[in-house]
């Protein structure tokens, strides 16, 4: 390919583009190094500064000198709800709907249940198809069909564009990832959320890779049922808890497979019978993950101020600026982009499909080697994740370079 703005007129572009972002003075509230372009915020955020200290903390004076009484004097024992409505103003639900715990996978498992259980109104067992995204993150679709084993009902592997089509008077629910995690492409949330709620039935979105980097707008489009990772561009640490979203309405109709005591109207009644609580924690399960749960809440301090509208343009800027400088630094016929062009239909990540599938891993790891961090997927995918927080135009700009020197 050619070099059209030519090195030294990408890089003054990307100079012109990190002294007018709106989020520059975000990338200080992270731990980076400037050595390495971290281009992997998609499946591990960086560390926010404040979370060591807060901690510290809680390790030292919450667990070591208040113990147990840091269950009511800390807010142990209702952080789930209390992080779950932060991370609620950044996927547009109001407070009251999210609550935090356990894994993804964990969250898809209630979910995808509890949906199929709504549909088992006065009409019977009609409902039992289970639509799941042809693309999906494998866990989703592992344990979709764990669910619907347990529920008596059947697996339809739907590509997302065939969707809308496929749902029907059978179906119970429509599992669907936001963005899927190897394209970078992100899927109409509107749209398809109003087509399955035409045909009567209920649908799960994961939110993995678009929570905290686009909008989502949960109660603005009346989805029924969310989840999400905290690690990616939540950035809350490695193995943090999930979260899982109810729509206010159906809460009351969210018979949970997993009525652990912490979703008990009176936890500590130690009752023999399950009276589920209202409201969200009716979507916990058992003793939350204090440490991984506090780190998140420390490092969520860092969207405060923060306009998701804002990371918005910006993921976007930066996908754009990325695609145009690969354009012009990679070798013709070395590598092309999978990752939808319509801003519409991409999320914040851009994977590249490098033409010798057999040299993608190693591709991956020399990127690394210098100093580019991105990952691979199998068989035959570049991915780089962009997260508007911390990442600048000069690092794009740097790391199509450097991709470009290594496909060359
Ligand atoms: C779309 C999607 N869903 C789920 C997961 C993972 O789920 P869990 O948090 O259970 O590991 C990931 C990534 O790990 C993902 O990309
Ligand atoms: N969750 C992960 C993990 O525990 C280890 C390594 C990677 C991950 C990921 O998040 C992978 C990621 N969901 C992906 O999009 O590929």
């Amino acid at each position: 390919m050619s070099d059209p703005g030519g090195t030294g007129g990408l890089r003054a572009e990307a100079a012109a583009l990190d002294a007018a972002d709106a989020l520059r003075a975000k990338r200080a509230e992270f731990v980076l190094d400037d050595d390495t372009v971290y281009l992997d915020g998609n499946s591990l955020g960086a560390l926010p500064r404040a979370v060591p200290a807060r901690l510290a903390d809680v390790v030292g004076r919450e667990w070591g000198r208040l113990r147990v009484r840091s269950w009511s004097e800390s807010g142990w024992w209702t952080a789930p709800e209390r992080v779950g409505d932060r991370i609620g103003r950044l996927v547009g639900a109001a407070p009251g709907q999210t609550v935090v715990g356990d894994s993804t996978s964990v969250n898809v498992f209630k979910a995808v249940v509890a949906a199929v259980r709504m549909g088992w109104g006065t009409g019977g067992r009609a409902r039992d198809e289970i639509l799941v995204d042809a693309a999906t993150f494998p866990t989703d679709g592992y344990i979709a069909a764990s669910a619907a084993r347990l529920t008596g009902c059947r697996i339809r592997t739907v590509p997302v564009g065939d969707l809308a089509a496929a749902a029907g008077p059978r179906t119970a629910v429509a599992v669907v990832n936001h963005v899927d995690y190897r394209t970078g492409r992100l899927h109409d949330l509107p749209a398809l959320t109003a087509a399955v709620h035409a045909t009567g039935a209920r649908i799960v979105w994961d939110l993995c890779h678009s929570a905290g980097a686009l909008t989502v707008g949960l109660d603005a489009h009346g989805v029924d049922l969310a989840v999400g990772c905290t690690y990616k561009y939540l950035n809350g640490g490695p193995g943090a808890p999930a979260f899982l979203y109810v729509r206010r309405d159906l809460q009351p109709r969210f018979d949970s497979p997993l009525p652990g005591w912490n979703s008990h109207a009176d936890p500590f009644g130690m009752a023999p019978d399950h009276t589920p609580a209202g409201g969200a924690p009716r979507g916990r399960v058992g003793t939350p993950d204090i440490l991984s749960l506090l780190a998140l809440e420390a490092a969520l301090d860092v969207w405060e101020d923060v306009d998701l509208a804002a990371v918005r343009a910006k993921s976007l800027a930066l996908t754009d600026f990325f695609l145009r400088c690969a354009e012009a630094y990679v070798p013709a016929g070395r590598a092309t982009s999978v990752t939808p062009a319509a801003h519409a239909e991409r999320g914040s990540q851009v994977a590249l499909k490098v033409a010798r599938a057999e040299t993608a891993a190693r591709m991956a790891a020399e990127l690394v080697r210098r100093g580019v961090v991105g990952d691979h997927r199998p068989p035959d995918l570049l991915r780089f994740g962009f997260t508007p927080l911390y990442t600048t135009f000069g690092e794009v700009e740097r790391a199509a370079r450097v991709l470009g020197d290594v496909l060359a």
